[in-house]
């Protein structure tokens, strides 16, 4: 049975999970949603007994049934080979009486690359019999660009063109970046935050003249956020995943509630266990954990969401957002799919910069989430505790949630904290945190000073890129983008 996938602002057009994957976005600007693949339950037993190979299987299998299981299989086995520098992918450990999710184990050391050392894969099955070349056009506020460069970098028929706030990321998120090497890569900060790059790289996606001339050079955009539904899906397996490996240690057994505390500011992350959630995985709370940028602490506090409000920089580049994208799917599902509502929604936010949900609907979003936020002296106290305390360095992102976290009493269910990145991208502020005095001293000093204190290695491909050659310099302002996306796409599918 072909599942289908539509806007979540009109039902009114349907299209294949490989469609939705090319094309990113709807057409509407909605993001496309499925109504029955999210129907399905997971066999948990047989979760609980599978590797992380067999469980992304399942998931990709469940959610985007219109790829062949062959298909599935082989873009799983490619993505989760040994560019993880574990086979567990994402392991879980021991923190506290909680416990840590690793999501930081691939190429770029954050947890976007468990979806986009996949993404590439699945674009590429999609693509068959397409014809035309794909630009993936992305907004990054630091982690998303360096993983979608190192996925798509030499994927044939594609080029990346990635979007950063220039001067708003780790001094290791902009290296990472514009070191990139590759023929079908092209990297640009901007004047502007992340919000900025991400309503520009939206505006680029409607701009039906620029499809037009793209169209004439046989190139087509695609995106490589969590708003293209191919960046979500494959996230949802690590949530299985942190389930079965507490089933193995005998921390739970099947069947028990297990809450999640996860940072983010997208939503894509949190979704991700919604979607789990709704597969099937005994989910307890879902904990939201923000920065000072706390617009969606707010929002589930109060039922209204509100982006009019100062743009705060914190040492949580990655989560310094005020327009949380994947909220809006999350409406979707929340109104039972009311794709007129959900519009309504998202033209007062785009008008108004703020919508307001009903009392009902908020009650019935906090029977799943939680929330919290912490200051950047609350997070620097946690990295110092949870290191003094515990023996286990944490980045600032992870900070945030385990403060958040720490918050809740435990209701008696387990509880795992997503760790989004490893501490050696945010070394500075990591330092800082431990006690040292880091004026002076430039990102690779502090991460020797790092390691040295800590005697936690800093993985090599961060290490390595006191080396590597920049090879990037643009800047632009938002007004630039198109002409920057144009000007790539030229070069790159000349
Ligand atoms: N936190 C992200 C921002 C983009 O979000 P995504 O969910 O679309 O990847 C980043 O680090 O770039």
């Amino acid at each position: 049975m072909t599942t289908f996938y539509h806007s979540t602002r009109s039902d009114s057009e349907t299209v294949t999970s490989k469609q939705a994957i090319l094309a990113g976005i709807a057409p509407d600007g909605g993001l496309y949603v499925s109504d029955d693949a999210v129907r399905n339950k997971l066999d948990l037993r047989a979760v609980c007994q599978e590797g992380y190979h067999q469980i992304a299987r399942r998931v990709l299998g469940t959610l985007l049934p219109d790829f062949t299981e062959q298909e599935v299989a082989s873009c799983v086995e490619a993505a989760y080979a040994d560019n993880f520098d574990t086979p567990a992918v994402t392991p879980l450990s021991p923190l506290g009486t909680d416990w840590l999710l690793e999501l930081y184990h691939g190429p770029t050391c954050a947890f976007k690359d468990v979806a986009l050392q996949m993404l590439p894969r699945l674009m590429s099955v999609a693509r068959k019999g397409e014809g035309r070349n794909v630009m993936i056009v992305t907004a990054t506020s630091g982690d998303t660009g360096k993983a979608a460069l190192a996925g798509f970098a030499g994927v044939p028929g594609t080029g990346v063109t990635v979007f950063y706030p220039d001067g708003k990321v780790s001094d290791v998120q902009h290296l990472q970046m514009v070191t990139q090497t590759g023929d079908n890569v092209a990297v640009c900060g901007i004047k502007g935050t992340f919000d900025d790059a991400q309503t520009q790289v939206k505006r680029i996606f409607a701009d039906r003249d620029l499809a037009g001339r793209l169209a004439a050079q046989n190139v087509m955009l695609s995106s490589a956020n969590s708003i293209n539904v191919g960046r979500l899906v494959p996230q949802v397996t690590y949530y299985f995943s942190a389930y079965a490996q507490l089933v193995r240690t005998g921390a739970i057994v099947i069947g028990d509630e297990v809450d999640f505390c996860v940072p983010t500011g997208n939503f894509g992350d949190v979704l991700a266990g919604y979607y789990a959630k709704l597969l099937g995985l005994p989910v307890g709370k879902l904990v939201v954990a923000s920065n000072s940028n706390k617009v969606l602490t707010d929002f589930l506090t109060t039922g209204t969401y509100d982006r009019r409000r100062d743009f705060v920089k914190t040492i949580s580049p990655s989560m310094d957002i005020l327009v949380s994208s994947n909220l809006e799917r999350m409406l979707y599902y929340l109104t039972d799919g009311d794709c007129e509502a959900v519009a309504t929604y998202m033209a007062d936010l785009a008008q108004k910069g703020c919508y307001t949900i009903s009392k009902d609907l908020l009650a019935k979003l906090r029977q799943t989430f939680d929330c919290g936020f912490a200051t950047d002296d609350e997070t620097r106290q946690t990295i110092r505790d949870t290191w003094e305390k515990d023996h286990v360095l944490i980045d600032t992102h992870t900070a945030v949630a385990r403060h958040v976290l720490g918050r809740f009493a435990p209701e008696g269910r387990r509880r795992v904290c997503l760790s989004t990145a490893s501490p050696y991208k945010f070394s500075a502020d990591v330092l800082a945190a431990l006690g040292t005095d880091v004026s002076g001293l430039d990102g690779f000093a502090c991460m020797d000073r790092l390691q040295a204190l800590t005697g936690v290695a800093a993985p090599a491909q961060l290490s390595g890129l006191r080396d590597a050659p920049v090879l990037h310099a643009d800047v632009c302002d938002m007004d630039g983008m198109t002409a920057f996306v144009e000007g790539s796409c030229n070069r790159i599918f000349a």
